[in-house]
């Protein structure tokens, strides 16, 4: 794909696309679009360096290209496969160092690499070289057989670009590799990195302007998910940079004003870019090159008496281009009343409300000054007062954790009470209309059985229903007195334990026999019985 913009560079005929990306598009869920419409060529045996603010969109669009996460829109052909449908053939040639490493804590540096290897399909042979080449350029000989986890943080990056280089991976891609390096491994990874390239398509995400400088062949830069630019580093200087430097160091003596007007002979409208320290700064248009050479002749011939210790002349720098491709976005974000940092979306209105609250509770301009606590005065909290303070703590802590789980707090607790309430309301559903069935109380399980009843009076309910049931079925019914009829029953008991203890085996003919025999142990058990069939 080519594209057709004074924003892009031509793009190189002598090599082959490694990567093409194609209007790739992510929208995360409360649609934040993290990718829109991003859509450039990778090259073979070239580095091409993406470069963005925090949540351009550098590693979501990694992460599509490597499958980590599936694109919403477009796709991306890698290596000649598409990512959407080809996924297992992309990984076969694609090597990731992630953004934060991701490493099995109990293996050495070269079984990390001998892991990798083999899973990319190398043999014995070709396992022991890689593990060779890559502890050697990534100067982690002394390291050979130590555990990753006792690695440094700059030690443990380098490990994690081997493992992506290794296995001879076609496509390698390289989200922040020298985070966290000091100069002198940054240095021996770039070197590493600069070798390697041969035959391989390099993508590698940086904040480093200067890495991205020296290394990018082709440099994209994202801003907002958008790819606002792409070429080789003197392109975009040459499309965004202001021009050239003219840097001088000067000495205490130096009058400023004297070596602006030499300058101002030959470029009439110079002006002083900045003055700081020892250091004075001028910004040279490119058209304005024509003059440089008398320029810089007498600037060197006067360099003595207007107090110029040396001079130099630089082409803009990538930060400036960076900063004049974010500058540039900044401008276009603010849209419809929203300003978009980092991917967060910030209503403007809520802005100057902030503001406006702040100033008029400190009555300053510069809220954020007045507002500032005083570490240094700031006493500690003891006593209730902190106990109040931990206990409302935690009450906002439980508050916003809620707040974010609300499913969770649903699951708990009202679906429950909807499931009670549910199950009350069918249940009374589905016994309206239901009579249930007429249980007529009898004595007939009961062998001749005598019933004692004892009263209060004669219209007691109980006693009239009860007497109404043993009337209608011809029982024998013995009347106490209400006061005689517990030691009545007792004394009787007595004198029967033994049948009382055979009754609890009501169904043995023994049994009944005797409970014949026994009449008056009948009139003491049967109450239990007769209440029973009663209730
Ligand atoms: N899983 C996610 N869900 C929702 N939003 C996400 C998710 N991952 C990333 N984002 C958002 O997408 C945007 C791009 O994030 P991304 O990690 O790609 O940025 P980046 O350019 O790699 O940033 P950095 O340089 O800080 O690593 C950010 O606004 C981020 O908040």
């Amino acid at each position: 794909m080519h594209l057709e913009s004074n924003v892009y560079e031509k793009e190189p005929t002598n090599y082959n696309i490694g990567i093409q990306v194609n209007r790739l598009t992510k929208v995360f869920p409360g649609k934040k679009v993290a990718v829109r419409q991003v859509s450039f060529n990778m090259f073979e045996n070239q580095i091409t360096v993406l470069l963005g603010h925090n949540g351009a969109g550098k590693t979501t669009t990694m992460s599509m290209l490597t499958g980590m996460i599936t694109p919403t829109e477009g796709t991306a052909i890698v290596n000649g496969y598409d990512i959407r449908t080809n996924m297992p053939q992309v990984r076969d040639s694609l090597g990731l160092c992630p953004q934060h490493n991701i490493l099995f804590d109990e293996l050495t540096v070269a079984e990390h690499i001998r892991f990798f290897s083999k899973l990319k399909g190398l043999n014995k042979k070709e396992i022991d070289e890689e593990i060779n080449t890559y502890i050697d350029l990534l100067q982690l000989v002394p390291k050979r057989n130590a555990r990753s986890k006792t690695l440094s943080g700059g030690m443990k990056r380098k490990l994690s670009v081997a493992i992506a280089m290794c296995g001879r991976s076609k496509i390698v891609m390289l989200d922040e590799p020298t985070a966290g390096m000091d100069p002198a491994a940054r240095r021996a990874l770039w070197d590493m990195i600069v070798k390697q390239k041969k035959d391989r398509t390099i993508l590698l995400s940086t904040h480093f302007m200067d890495e991205a400088d020296l290394l990018g062949d082709r440099i994209a830069i994202m801003a907002g998910g958008q790819l606002q630019c792409c070429g080789s580093s003197f392109f975009l200087k040459k499309k965004y940079g202001a021009g050239y430097h003219l840097i001088m160091d000067k000495r205490q003596d130096c009058v400023v004003s004297q070596v602006t007007d030499l300058l101002k002979v030959y470029i009439p409208n110079i002006k002083v870019a900045t003055n700081i320290g020892s250091e004075l700064t001028y910004i040279l248009a490119e058209d304005q090159a024509v003059v440089f050479e008398k320029m810089l002749a007498d600037l060197e011939s006067k360099s003595k008496t207007l107090g110029v210790n040396s001079y130099g002349i630089s082409l803009t720098t990538m930060q400036e281009v960076f900063m004049k491709v974010g500058a540039d976005h900044g401008q276009e974000e603010i849209n419809n009343g929203e300003i978009v940092t980092n991917g967060n979306m910030v209503n403007e209105d809520e802005i100057t409300n902030y503001h406006k609250a702040d100033s008029a509770s400190t009555g300053s301009a510069h809220p954020s000054d007045n507002s500032r606590i005083n570490i240094t005065t700031a006493g500690f909290v003891t006593g209730f007062t902190l106990w109040r303070n931990q206990f409302v703590a935690m009450l906002m802590k439980k508050f916003r954790v809620t707040q974010r789980n609300w499913i969770l707090l649903l699951i708990q607790n009202v679906i429950p009470i909807a499931f009670i309430v549910i199950t009350m309301i069918v249940s009374r559903m589905m016994n309206i209309g239901i009579e249930l069935p007429r249980i007529d109380s009898t004595l007939d399980p009961f062998i001749d059985p005598i019933t004692t009843i004892t009263r209060d009076n004669e219209d007691n309910t109980y006693y009239v229903q009860y007497r109404n049931i043993l009337e209608r079925e011809n029982r024998e019914i013995r009347h106490f007195p209400t006061d005689s009829m517990t030691n009545n029953m007792l004394n009787q008991f007595l004198s029967t334990i033994l049948c009382g203890v055979i009754l609890e085996h009501y169904a043995n003919n023994f049994s009944l026999v005797l409970l014949r025999r026994c009449r008056s142990c009948i009139e003491l058990y049967e109450r239990p019985l007769i209440n029973q069939n009663l209730s």
